[in-house]
This record gives C-alpha cells, sequence and structure tokens, in this order.
C-alpha cells in the first residue's frame, strides 16, 4: 500500500483553485502541468453549478419495478449532475443507489419519471443510442473489473473500445491510443506499472488503473458504485481525491456512492441521500453533517417520514 502512495497521482499535488474560481476544465487525459511536487492534498471542491445551468444529468420522478407489479424500488426520485461536480449518493444496504446509477446507463427498467442522461432521454432510447450513451458513461466498480493476466496499459487500452470499435487486443491499438493511455497512467499516479499485469497491483492502484481506463473513454460522465469499499482508509481518500481532482478539472461529473458518512463529507460537493428509494436528504454538502445524515440510516419505524418533512429536491 506505501508504494501507492508514494506514487500518488501528481495532480493531487498541485496548486488547487480557490473554490468558485471554476478552474478551466481540460480535456480528460490531458497531460498535467509540470512541476507539481508538494505533498499530497484534498483538491478544492468545484463551485456551486451556475443558477440555471443545464444539467447533464436530470432525474424527475423516477420509479423502478424491477418486475411488472411488483415493489417500487426507486419511488419518485429527483437528482440533476452539472458539469464540474461530484455528487456523493449515501443510503444504508438496499435503498436502491445501485439501482438509480444503473437507470443512467440502461440497466434499470423506468417504470415513471424521467432520465435524461448527456441529452438522451432513457425513457425513450433506442439500441443505437443506447450504445452511445454507454460509451459516454465511465463506470468505476467496487472490485476495479480489471483483467488480471492483462498488462496494465491493455487494460486502460481497453476504455478505447467503445469508441474505437472492436480491435484486436494484442498490437490493434493505434500508437495515438497507447501515447493517451500512457499519459492517463501518468496521470494517475502509476505510468511505472504500465506493463505491469494487473493482479500483480494493490487494490488502490488497480482502482487508479480503473479510473484511467474510465477516462480513456473520453466520458461525459463518471459513475462509481462503491469505489472505495475495498480500500483501506488512505487509499480510499486517495481514490475519491483522484476523482474529485477529475470533475473538477476536466468537468466531468462523477456520481459516487459510498458507505462511509467522513468520506462524502470530505469528498463531495453535493450529498443526495437515499432510503427504501426515497431522497431523503439532498443539499451542499458543506451544509450537511453526520447528524443531518443519520436519519439515513435509523431504522426506527416512521423515520422515513420524519426525514420525509425536511426532503428537497436533488
Ligand atoms: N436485478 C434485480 N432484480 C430484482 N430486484 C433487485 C435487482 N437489483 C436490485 N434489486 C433490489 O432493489 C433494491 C435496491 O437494491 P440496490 O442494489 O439498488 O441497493 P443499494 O442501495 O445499491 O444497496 P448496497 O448498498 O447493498 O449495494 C434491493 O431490495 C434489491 O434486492
Amino acid at each position: 500500500m506505501s508504494a501507492v502512495v508514494e506514487h500518488g497521482p501528481r495532480r493531487l499535488a498541485g496548486p488547487a483553485a480557490p473554490r468558485g474560481t471554476g478552474a478551466a476544465p481540460r480535456p480528460a487525459g490531458a497531460a498535467s502541468p509540470a512541476g507539481a511536487a508538494s505533498p499530497a492534498r484534498t483538491p478544492s471542491l468545484s463551485p456551486s453549478p451556475a443558477p440555471g445551468a443545464r444539467p447533464l444529468v436530470s432525474v424527475q420522478g423516477l420509479e423502478v419495478s424491477y418486475a411488472a407489479g411488483g415493489p417500487r424500488v426507486l419511488a419518485g426520485v429527483d437528482l440533476d449532475l452539472h458539469a464540474g461536480e461530484i455528487v456523493a449518493l449515501l443510503g444504508s444496504s438496499g435503498s436502491g443507489k445501485s439501482t438509480l446509477m444503473r437507470s443512467l446507463t440502461g440497466f434499470a427498467p423506468i417504470s415513471a419519471g424521467s432520465v435524461q442522461v448527456v441529452g438522451t432521454d432513457m425513457s425513450r432510447v433506442g439500441r443505437g443510442q443506447l450504445r452511445e450513451v454507454r460509451a459516454s458513461v465511465g463506470q468505476v466498480f467496487q472490485q476495479f473489473n480489471l483483467v488480471g493476466r492483462l498488462s496494465v496499459l491493455t487494460n486502460v487500452l481497453t476504455g478505447a473500445l467503445r469508441s474505437a470499435g472492436p480491435v484486436n487486443l494484442v498490437g490493434g491499438f493505434s500508437s495515438a491510443h497507447r501515447r493517451r493511455a500512457l499519459a492517463l497512467l501518468d496521470r494517475v499516479g502509476i505510468a511505472h506499472k504500465a506493463a505491469t499485469q494487473a493482479r500483480e497491483l494493490s487494490g488502490g492502484q488497480q482502482q487508479r488503473v480503473a479510473i484511467a481506463r474510465a477516462l480513456m473513454q473520453s466520458p461525459k460522465l463518471i459513475l462509481a458504485d462503491e469505489p472505495v469499499a475495498s480500500l483501506d482508509p488512505k487509499m480510499s481518500h486517495a481514490v475519491l481525491s483522484l476523482l474529485q481532482e477529475i470533475a473538477r478539472e476536466d468537468g466531468i461529473p462523477v456520481l459516487v456512492s459510498l458507505h462511509v458518512l467522513p468520506l462524502a463529507l470530505e469528498h463531495s460537493d453535493r450529498i443526495v441521500g437515499l432510503r427504501h428509494g426515497r431522497v431523503l436528504v439532498a443539499d451542499r454538502t458543506d451544509r450537511l453533517d453526520a447528524d443531518r445524515l443519520a436519519p439515513l440510516y435509523d431504522d426506527r419505524p416512521g423515520a422515513l417520514l420524519d426525514g420525509a418533512e425536511g426532503r428537497t429536491a436533488a
């Protein structure tokens, strides 16, 4: 684990843009500015979206039942995601976090309500459009989902498959793809592991490879479903700092589900809390604390109703 800390993401060491200045987003995968060599830090949070700014993701009144006539797993969920922000999705197990994420890529059935993802209405999407939406969404998972016997570089290159179409995994990528993949590995701090088999990496390193692979897609949105659930606290902070940095610097909205409140409070711009498939809390992170989030995990009968009085739109 210490190796990962030693080779932490270079961008984390750069000077932070003051909150609210809106540092200009740069294209995903662009090389880092030189001269970043101070200790790791938490990037400053993104400014709040400008009033009236059009969200890249807009979910309104979403209801999901996995089976016709079955229970509603999501029951009237609203969620907006804007360029450059990282939003933490909280809620106890079974509250519907993964289902909400799946609805953004067409993997959960939309029973009612509206889901717009980068300009596409997911309730009317055709097969071709669905492929396009999925190609524009970078995904990061708890178990990293790397191919262990392939090199780190090849794993990152597979991120280009969606945009490049089918290619031969051995020697099938262009040199431009390879340069870009290496630049991304450099950005996430593990270019020195490019030739190593993915299975030889620590969990934190593997998650960085998964993030580089997601960036290889040139995503318009990143979904991270419990990306730090398998990592120790230090690694969790490092990975979330990296996602924060990507949101702020590349202008890519990041939706990240988490189970650890302090991580959400430290690394997100906004928090949306689900309970039994409803939004119970939705606010800017700097207005929230553990007390306000406690009802998300309160199993008292009626706790949902207590909290619902204060429900706000996400
Ligand atoms: N494919 C499916 N078919 C039927 N029910 C499902 C399916 N996927 C999830 N569910 C149900 O939907 C509910 C919400 O599950 P979901 O995985 O979205 O919750 P979660 O908040 O992500 O939980 P966790 O934190 O444990 O990952 C649960 O009751 C679950 O059993």
